[in-house]
C-alpha cells in the first residue's frame, strides 16, 4: 500500500522504516528539511538501533521524505505522528498536531477517493473525532464518514528498542467508528500480523485514545511504586532487587518493570502521567494515584544526591555525572533524571563533568556551559565523587577506572556498578 507519515520524529521514522520493510511504499512528511534530506539519502535522523540499518536500506526508494503535504495524495492512508507536548499545566497542548491535520485536510480536499487518517501520536479521548476529525472536515471541504474516515491506533515502541517492539508488539489497536476504517488498517497492519500474531484490539476511537494514556500510568506507576519500596528497603538493609525478583514471579504482578532506581524520564511517561492528570481534572476527578506516583518520581534525583552528600561536601567540589540519557540504548535526554541532578549541583555550586556514550550533543542543548568528556575515565579522573544515572552496560564493568577519582565514593541510581574495594559505593537502594 502506499502510506503517508506526518512528522518524522522517533515514532515516525520508525514506523515509516518499518512499514518499508513490511512492504508497503512509505511517505514521511516533515517540516524540518534536514530530517527529510537524511532520509532520502538513507541517513537515520535519530539513533535507534537497527533504524540506520531500515533506513539505509530503504531510504530514497521504498521510504521517501518531503516537506510537501501534497505528496499525501498518491497515498492510501495518512498516519498523524506529530509531538503532543504538554501545557505548564500538564494539559496536551495539541497545537502542532492541529497544524497538520491543517495541512492535512487543505491536501485531502484535492483528492478524490477514499482516504483513512491515523492518529498514531498520544492524544485525550475525544482529540482524534471532536477536534482533528473537524478540522479535516473544515479544511477538506470533506465530510468524515465519507470522503475520509478518522481512526486512533497507539503506539507502544519503547525508544531504545523502536524497530524490534514495533515489529514485535504485544498487541495492536485499531480504534476505529466504522467497518471500512477498521478495514483499511488491518491492510495496512496486515504483513505486520502475519509476520508477529500479535493480539488486534478492534474498539473505539476514544477507548484507543484512553488505552495509551492507561498503559503508561500503569507503567510509570508500577516503576514509582518499587522506587518507594526501594527507598523503604534501604531504610531496613533490604536487597530491593532481591524482594522485586521475588514478587515478580507472581504473574499478576509480572517481572517486567520492577527495577527501582532514579526514576522515570523520557518523552512520554511524565508528559502522559501529566496529561492524564490534567485531563481527570478538568472533568473533575482528582486522581490521587498517579498524582503519587509523579511525585514519587519528582523525589528520587534529590535521594540521590542527599546521598552523596552523606559523603561530602558539594560546593567546590567535582562530581562526575555518569549517564546523560533517559535510559540506556537512546541519544534522547527528554526528562531525563540527569536534568534535575544537573540542575540541583549546579545551584549548590559543585562542578560538574559529564559523560554519555550517545546523548552529549543532545545535553549541550539544556547544559551548554558544564564538561563534557569522551569517557568514563575522563569523567572519572580527579572527581570527588560519580553519580551514576543511567544504565548503560559499560558502567557494569567498571573497575580499575576510579582509581583515578580523587575521592572515590560512587552513588549508583541504577544498581549497574559493582560494589568493589576500590570505591566507597552507596546504591540508591541497598
Ligand atoms: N517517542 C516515543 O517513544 C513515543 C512512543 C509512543 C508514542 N509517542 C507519541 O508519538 C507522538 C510523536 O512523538 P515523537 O517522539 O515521535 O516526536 P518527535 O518530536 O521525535 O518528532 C516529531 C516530528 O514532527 C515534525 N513536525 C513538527 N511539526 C510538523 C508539521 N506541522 N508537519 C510535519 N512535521 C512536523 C518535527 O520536525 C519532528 O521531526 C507524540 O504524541 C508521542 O507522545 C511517542
Ligand atoms: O523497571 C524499570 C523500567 C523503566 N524504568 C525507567 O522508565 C523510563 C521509561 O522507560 P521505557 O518505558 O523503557 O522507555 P520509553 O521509551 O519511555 O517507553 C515508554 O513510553 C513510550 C511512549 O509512550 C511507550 O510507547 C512505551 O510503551 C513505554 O514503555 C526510563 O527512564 C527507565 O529508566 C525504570 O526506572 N525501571
Amino acid at each position: 500500500m502506499e502510506l503517508s507519515i506526518i512528522g518524522s520524529g522517533y515514532v515516525g521514522t520508525t514506523v515509516a522504516a518499518c512499514f518499508a520493510k513490511l512492504g508497503h511504499s512509505v511517505t514521511n512528511i516533515d517540516i524540518d528539511e534536514e530530517v527529510v534530506e537524511r532520509i532520502n539519502s538513507g541517513d537515520s535522523p535519530i539513533h535507534e538501533p537497527g533504524l540506520g540499518d531500515l533506513v539505509a536500506e530503504y531510504g530514497g526508494n521504498r521510504l521517501r521524505a518531503t516537506t510537501d503535504y501534497s505528496a499525501i495524495r498518491d497515498t492510501d492512508a495518512t498516519f498523524l505522528a506529530l509531538p503532543t507536548p504538554s501545557h505548564e499545566d500538564g494539559s496536551i497542548d495539541t497545537s502542532i498536531i492541529k497544524a497538520g491535520a491543517r495541512s492535512l485536510g487543505e491536501t485531502l480536499g484535492t483528492k478524490d477517493d477514499y482516504h483513512l487518517v491515523i492518529v498514531k501520536s498520544t492524544v485525550v479521548p475525544g482529540t482524534t473525532e471532536d477536534m482533528l476529525g473537524s478540522i479535516i472536515e473544515e479544511t477538506s471541504g470533506q465530510t468524515r464518514g465519507e470522503q475520509f474516515d478518522v481512526a486512533m491506533n497507539p503506539e507502544f515502541l519503547r525508544e531504545g528498542s523502536a524497530v524490534e517492539d514495533f515489529l514485535n508488539p504485544d498487541k495492536i489497536v485499531f480504534g476505529t467508528e466504522n467497518k471500512r476504517a477498521n478495514e483499511r488498517l488491518a491492510n495496512i497492519f496486515e504483513p505486520l500480523i502475519i509476520k508477529s500474531n500479535p493480539e488486534v484490539v478492534e474498539t473505539g476511537i476514544r477507548e484507543a485514545e484512553m488505552i495509551k494514556y492507561a498503559n503508561n500510568a500503569f507503567l510509570a506507576t508500577k516503576v514509582s511504586l518499587v522506587n518507594e519500596l526501594g527507598n523503604i528497603c534501604k531504610e531496613y538493609e533490604v536487597d530491593a532487587y532481591e524482594v522485586t525478583d521475588a514478587i515478580g514471579l507472581d504473574e499478576r504482578i509480572g517481572e517486567r518493570f520492577l527495577r527501582s532506581g532514579v526514576g522515570w524520564g523520557g518523552s512520554c511517561f511524565p508528559k502522559d502521567t501529566a496529561a492524564l492528570v490534567a485531563a481527570a481534572r478538568d472533568r473533575g476527578y482528582e486522581p490521587s494515584i498517579v498524582e503519587a506516583a509523579i511525585e514519587v518520581n519528582n523525589k528520587q534525583p534529590k535521594r540521590l544526591l542527599n546521598l552523596l552528600e552523606n559523603h561530602t561536601d558539594l560546593p567546590g567540589k567535582r562530581i562526575a555525572v555518569l549517564g546523560l540519557a533517559f535510559k540506556p540504548g537512546t541519544d534522547d535526554v527528554r526528562n531525563s533524571r540527569s536534568i534535575p541532578i544537573i540542575e540541583e549541583l549546579q545551584n549548590i555550586g559543585a562542578e560538574v563533568v559529564a559523560y554519555d556514550p550517545v546523548a552529549v550533543e543532545n545535553m549541550r542543548e539544556h547544559f551548554p556551559n558544564i564538561e563534557y568528556v569522551d569517557s568514563v575515565s575522563l569523567a572519572l579522573k580527579g572527581a570527588d565523587g560519580a553519580l551514576v544515572v543511567t544504565d548503560w552496560d559499560e558502567f557494569s564493568v567498571l573497575n580499575d577506572e576510579f582509581e583515578q577519582m580523587k575521592n572515590p565514593i560512587v552513588v549508583d541510581g541504577r544498581r549497574i556498578v559493582n560494589n568493589q574495594d576500590n570505591i566507597t559505593y552507596e546504591g540508591l537502594t541497598w
